[in-house]
């Protein structure tokens, strides 16, 4: 059962700390999180979550856009019923923090995604499933259980495919389809590079197009054999499915509205223009993102994009953020300056490298526990409250070494 105060990871580590001796595993320091997982993965595992596009200045460029807003506290107003809740799509959420699609889990840790789809139930997160999964949309759909679940699209070229995946996710129980837009093709990732790290050429990774009967079936007949006899080139066909071969167009978003009765959010918003268009072809909501600073280095910091894509279409679609949050204060900077929740990504799955389920849970309640007590303090009674009149724009941006 999901605590909803949110409060209380705070009074637990101090309360088990000092009274029992039992300090987290995990560190509790946003600084300290990313080392911490680097001697608990495996080189290439760590490389490839920790890695960015290029001289990953796109990930300096989310950090430093955070630490370019201050917060002005307000004192003596009463917390006694403070309430971090959301709506999204007429859907009551715990809290405005959602679990990013991250492909691959079971690379990290082999509780993989179904194991952090249950941590997700047990703290009240939304899980949004990738579609470069180590683990099947049925599998994650019974792990997640009565948590709330949202599927990722990677959109297959093959039409048939695509629609198999829809319906499966909807039989599942996905309630939300999110579309990644800006990953068509992986990004320039020298780490990755330069090990030759690619883990869904050997089959890891692509467990949601092996699992599916329309690509089983096309590949069998192009094939002449099964998936299981030809892994390498039962990889490359699923990869040349969905992330090679091209970008999708507006004009294709018809195929996806028509087949999905749900909300549909656009992931990897970074113009006003497109989000004026995902508004035009009908989308429900966009996720502004620039994918963690894994794909154009070089591109904008994300949080620099958000005011004015919120001015643009936040009063007729919801807008979700994501790149670069690591701490509560960063879920109220983005708050503010308009998003109606963020997507979190890489702070969960260092804490999920370096214990699994448990690992992964401390973060996630940790991270509640900041907002929770980052908002009090501050004098934020409501995520309605957090508006712009909460934060200030500053000339001095702080040195993002020092955070990262
Ligand atoms: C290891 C890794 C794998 C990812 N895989 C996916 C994916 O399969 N689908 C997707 O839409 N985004 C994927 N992302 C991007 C995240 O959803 C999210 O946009 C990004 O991690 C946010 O930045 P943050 O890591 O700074 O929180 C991935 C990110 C990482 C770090
Ligand atoms: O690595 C990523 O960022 C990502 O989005 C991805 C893309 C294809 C397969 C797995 C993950």
């Amino acid at each position: 059962m999901p605590d909803e105060t949110y409060g209380s990871y705070q009074n637990e580590i101090y309360g088990k700390g000092s009274l029992m001796g039992i300090l987290p595993s995990v560190t509790t320091d946003p600084r300290l999180l990313e080392g911490q997982a680097r001697k608990a993965l495996g080189e290439r595992s760590f490389n490839y979550v920790a890695g960015g596009a290029g001289e990953k200045a796109t990930m300096d460029s989310n950090r430093l856009a955070f630490r370019q807003w201050k917060l002005l506290p307000r004192m003596l107003r009463s917390m006694d019923h403070q309430d971090v809740s959301v709506k999204l799509f007429g859907q009551k959420y715990n809290s405005p923090l959602l679990m990013a699609p991250v492909g691959v889990q079971g690379i990290f840790h082999e509780d993989k995604e179904t194991g952090l789809a249950e941590v997700c139930e047990e703290v009240g997160v939304p899980y949004i499933m990738s579609t470069a999964a180590t683990s099947t949309i049925e599998e994650v759909a019974a792990a997640s259980n009565n948590g709330h679940r949202w599927y990722q699209l990677y959109w297959p070229h093959d039409d048939e495919i695509t629609l198999s995946l829809l319906q499966r996710a909807k039989a599942a129980g996905f309630t939300v389809l999110v579309v990644t837009l800006d990953t068509w093709s992986l990004g320039w990732r020298p780490a990755d590079l330069d090990k030759g790290y690619v883990p869904f050429i050997k089959g890891v990774g692509c467990q949601v197009g092996f699992s599916d009967p329309v690509f089983r079936k096309k590949f069998e007949d192009n094939h002449g054999c099964k998936i299981e006899e030809d892994i390498v080139g039962a990889s490359q066909a699923w990869l040349n499915q969905i992330a090679a071969g091209g970008a999708h167009t507006w004009e294709e978003l018809a195929l996806l509205r028509k087949n999905w009765d749900g909300p549909i959010v656009l992931k990897g918003i970074q113009h006003v223009e497109d989000a004026n268009k995902a508004l035009e072809y009908g989308c429900n909501g966009i996720v502004v993102s620039n994918h963690g600073g894994r794909q154009v280095d070089g591109a904008i910091g994300s949080l620099d994009v958000l005011p004015e894509i919120v001015d643009a279409v936040g009063e007729q679609m919801t807008v979700l953020f994501d790149s670069g949050v690591r701490t509560g204060v960063d879920i109220i900077k983005a708050l503010a300056l308009g998003a109606k929740a963020v997507l979190v990504g890489r702070p969960v799955i260092y804490g999920f490298g370096i214990g699994g389920r448990d690992g992964a849970k401390q973060v996630l309640k940790g991270l509640l526990a900041d907002l929770w007590q980052s908002m009090g303090l501050a004098g934020i009674r409501t995520v309605a409250d957090c508006d712009r009149t909460v934060i200030r724009r500053v000339q001095h941006g702080g040195d993002v070494k020092a955070m990262l």
